[in-house]
């Protein structure tokens, strides 16, 4: 049977979904990941745990792949590719492709402007090239679903000179935002060019898309994916004037600058661990520090959802999804509530769940959903949809 095999490459963790290709029909096989970010790295492939022996980053993720290898070779699949996600595909990648030297040349180029995931693909691809040896990879981009952004909404008010440099917002996650949204119209059984919608992915990284006619208008991230809502170790949209004050005042170095915004801020610095799920069990105990940071998640996430529902003068739905979007119903709710004024009224009951389903009371003018984010399945589907095209 053919296959094809779809690695998701991400700062704490590597998630792996394996999918057996008939024609256009695809089919999960099994699911895995590899966690990083815990004292002793472990991994689930096929509903096994392993634990690993060694705590170097490039064993780990050569042990997990030879994993996966081996239990493609025990199904008796003949893999037809690989899909790899690549999170900022700058100016030049705009739909998913095939992974050439030329095109690794390029993605290492962004790794700047995205450091917390471009350099855990470009890692990990070259691991994988060597375990899977000949077989063809091919890249989806978080970017693509974004390249409808209108040009008032992508250009930045900087200089000029500045803005030839590329400098322009790109938005992320889109393979999520897309798949979220496509999800949500067939669950409800909506046509979506009579649509305007909010998709909220809400993980490790958090990020609000304006959709208008089944196209994104507008991304809360930008040129990285640092821009728009606090995020777990992120900070999300600051004065930028704090950056200047940093650097001028000599407080910090550029590498602290970077680490700081990057990986010591949002959930982490104001709570102190970057674990949604630690953070609601500590709020219960009357943590102070956990209630004071879900405040402030919670806020953070409104005002952007706010300026997205403004761009789009209404909205008709909004759909969750993400590890928090999808399990955390108190911060629905919470957002539910200060959405009143768009005639959104979210039923407290449905919204306890988290499968795909709609979360929204019966005669809500405007609709809500929890969509599981299957950036794995979405990735298969486009690399399909590839091979028909070329
Ligand atoms: N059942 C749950 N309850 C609360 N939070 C959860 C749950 N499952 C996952 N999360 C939170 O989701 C976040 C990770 O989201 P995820 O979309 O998996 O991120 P990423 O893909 O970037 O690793 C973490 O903050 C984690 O604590
Ligand atoms: C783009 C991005 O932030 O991705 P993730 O949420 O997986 O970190
Ligand atoms: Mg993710």
């Amino acid at each position: 049977m053919n296959g094809l095999l779809i690695l998701n490459a991400g700062s704490s963790t590597l998630k792996a979904a394996l999918f057996s290709v008939e024609g256009h029909k695809l089919s999960p096989i099994f699911r895995a990941k590899l966690q990083f970010n815990t004292k002793k790295a472990s991994a689930i492939v096929n509903g096994r745990s392993f634990f690993f022996k060694s705590d170097n980053k490039k064993e780990q993720i050569k042990q997990f792949l030879l994993k996966l290898k081996e239990e493609v070779c025990h199904l008796d699949i003949s893999l037809i590719g690989i899909g790899q996600r690549v999170v900022h595909g700058g100016l030049k990648f705009t739909k998913t492709i095939k992974i050439s030297n030329a095109v690794i040349r390029e993605v290492e180029a962004l790794k700047k402007i995205a450091p917390l995931h471009n350099t855990p693909f470009l890692e990990e691809y070259e691991i994988s090239k060597r375990v899977f040896k000949k077989i063809d990879q091919f890249a989806c981009f978080d970017t693509s679903f974004h390249q409808t952004i209108p040009k008032s909404l992508k250009t930045y008010p900087i200089p000029l000179a500045w803005r030839k440099k590329g400098i322009e917002r790109f938005g992320f996650h889109g393979i999520s935002h897309k798949w979220c949204f496509e999800k949500a119209m067939e669950l409800l059984k909506l046509n979506p060019k009579s649509i305007k919608a909010i998709t909220c992915h809400i993980g490790s990284g958090v990020s609000f898309t304006a959709i208008k006619d089944g196209k994104s208008i507008f991304n809360t991230m930008g040129f990285t994916p640092l821009e728009g809502a606090m995020m777990g170790t992120r900070c999300g949209s600051i004065d930028p004037g704090i950056l200047l004050y940093l650097l001028q005042s000599k407080s910090v170095s550029l590498k602290e600058l970077d680490e700081g915004l990057n990986k010591n801020s949002g959930l982490l610095a104001l709570y102190g661990h970057n674990d949604m799920e630690k953070l609601l069990q500590d709020m219960k105990k009357d943590h102070p520090r956990a209630a004071f940071a879900f405040d402030c998640f919670t806020l953070s996430a409104l005002k952007e959802i706010g300026a997205l529902a403004s761009l789009l003068n209404g909205i008709d739905l909004i759909c969750f999804t993400g590890g928090i979007g999808e399990n955390v119903p108190l911060l629905r709710e919470k957002i539910g509530m200060n959405l009143a004024y768009l005639d959104l009224q979210i039923d407290k009951k449905l919204n306890q769940q988290s499968q795909n389903r709609s979360i929204h009371k019966k005669n809500s003018p405007c609709k809500a959903t929890v969509i599981y984010a299957d950036e794995e399945s979405a990735m298969a589907h486009e690399i399909i949809l590839f091979f028909n095209y070329v």
